[in-house]
């Protein structure tokens, strides 16, 4: 039984400034119970347009999304019972204490009161958010924050768990324990689709892996599988291969060249930004 089922995906958008952006092109995988699926790629690769898609939150523009049994176009509201969704952008409001947003966002689901009283006393348990119970958005770190976020996407216990890059901006710290308890989620039976740039999470994350470049997925498999069919044992030297093939093909000064003409750069990351949690630069956006 999928999850997550997604079938030749494509997202156009039009931009004034731009024109039309293919976002995603003709995307398919599918993802299960008990396992993190893991979608690696560069900044622009259309990672986060997916999982907007598979959230609902976006209209795909061909192709179809079926998560949890449930097509994302015509059952939104049954798709939006069956996930949990977090990203760095995952709102935490200023004027409310940790304990009343999950219980807001319980209430929102449509939990009642008993069940998202044991239901909460459980998550606060698991993530250790006891000691933040009373404190306000506005007064919270960004860890803090994001245990409120994970809360939030867990309270309605759903089946399907969507995590955007959730370790941007956290530092090691809170990135590891972040990490160990999606991998706990997965170890209960939860599908996660998990979003990231960063080498080494994938490798120590995901069951499976699709490397996901132009809105394109490159190659996808657990990382032996990858490793035997590109006969690569180093994620990021396979990853470089493939992107670097693309961009030959387009007729494009490949990442490779980019790379040289750059300080060395951490060998786990690939993306623009600087990233807090291995204090890596990467590379650059592709354009
Ligand atoms: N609302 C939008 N309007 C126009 N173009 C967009 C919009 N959202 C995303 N794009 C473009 O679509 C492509 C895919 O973007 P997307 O955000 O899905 O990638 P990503 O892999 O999540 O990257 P990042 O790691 O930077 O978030 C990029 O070229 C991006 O500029």
């Amino acid at each position: 039984m999928c999850s997550v089922v997604v079938e030749n995906l494509a997202k156009h958008y039009e931009d004034l400034r731009r024109g039309r952006i293919v976002a995603l092109e003709g995307l398919s995988f599918v993802a299960r119970p008990g396992e993190v699926f893991g979608l690696l790629g560069p900044n622009g690769a259309g990672k986060t347009t997916t999982l907007r898609i598979l959230a609902t939150l976006l209209r795909p523009t061909s192709g179809r999304a079926v998560v949890n049994g449930y097509d994302c176009l015509t059952q939104p509201d049954e798709v939006r019972r069956s996930i949990g969704f977090m990203s760095v952008n995952t709102a935490v409001y200023d004027r409310m204490t940790a304990w009343e947003m999950v219980e807001y966002f319980g209430l929102l689901y449509g939990l009642p009161r008993d069940v998202l009283r044991a239901r909460m006393e459980e998550l606060f348990n698991r993530l250790r958010m006891w000691e933040i119970r009373d404190v306000l958005g506005a007064k919270m770190s960004t860890g803090m924050k994001q245990k409120v976020s994970v809360a939030r996407a867990l309270i309605h216990d759903p089946p399907v768990l969507i995590f955007d890059e959730p370790t941007a901006g956290l530092d090691v710290l809170v990135a590891r324990a972040l990490l160990k308890t999606i991998a706990e989620l997965r170890d209960q039976g939860k599908c996660v689709i998990f979003s990231t740039h960063i080498m080494r999470e994938a490798e120590k994350l995901c069951d499976r892996i699709a490397i996901l470049y132009r809105g394109k997925i490159l190659a996808a498999g657990t990382l032996p599988e990858l490793r035997e069919e590109y006969r690569e044992h180093d994620l990021e030297e396979l990853f470089f291969r493939l992107i670097t093939q693309v961009e030959l093909e387009n007729g494009q000064p490949t990442v490779a060249h980019q790379e040289s003409r750059r300080e060395p750069c951490d060998r786990n990351t690939v993306g623009t930004e600087h990233d807090t949690h291995t204090g890596s630069p990467a590379l650059n956006r592709p354009t």
